[in-house]
């Protein structure tokens, strides 16, 4: 519902949503023949990746800046129009 609009919660909502190419309101990874064969080794790493920099840093927005900017830009896929900008501090312990 609603596919203009931002909302991650969507996500967590429909907890039967697969991006495994199943479901194609979710098809990061592509669907059907050829649908990405990278997709289990992808996950991993980007998992990785991920909970490393969410336990190594704690994210903030720029000082002055209230909210994220998820202005789209037109291509042949979605990406952001402006670069997402964001202070990484590491986190006193
Ligand atoms: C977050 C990481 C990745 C994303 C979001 C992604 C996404 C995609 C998408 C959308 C496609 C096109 C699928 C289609 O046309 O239906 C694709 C194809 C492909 N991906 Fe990935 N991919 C990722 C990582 C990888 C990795 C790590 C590998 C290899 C180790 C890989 C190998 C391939 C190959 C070979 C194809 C072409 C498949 C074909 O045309 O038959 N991808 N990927």
């Amino acid at each position: 519902e609603n596919p203009e609009e931002f909302n991650r919660e969507r996500f967590f909502e429909n907890t039967t949503l697969d991006f495994r190419g199943f479901n194609f309101e979710y098809i990061p990874f592509g669907a059907g023949r050829r649908g990405c064969p990278g997709i289990t080794f992808a996950m991993a790493v980007n998992e990785f990746a991920l909970a490393k920099l969410m336990h190594n840093f704690d994210f903030a927005l720029p000082i002055g800046v209230k909210e994220w900017d998820m202005t789209e830009a037109i291509g042949s896929t979605v990406h952001k129009k402006n670069a997402l900008l964001v202070v990484a501090t590491p986190p006193s312990r």
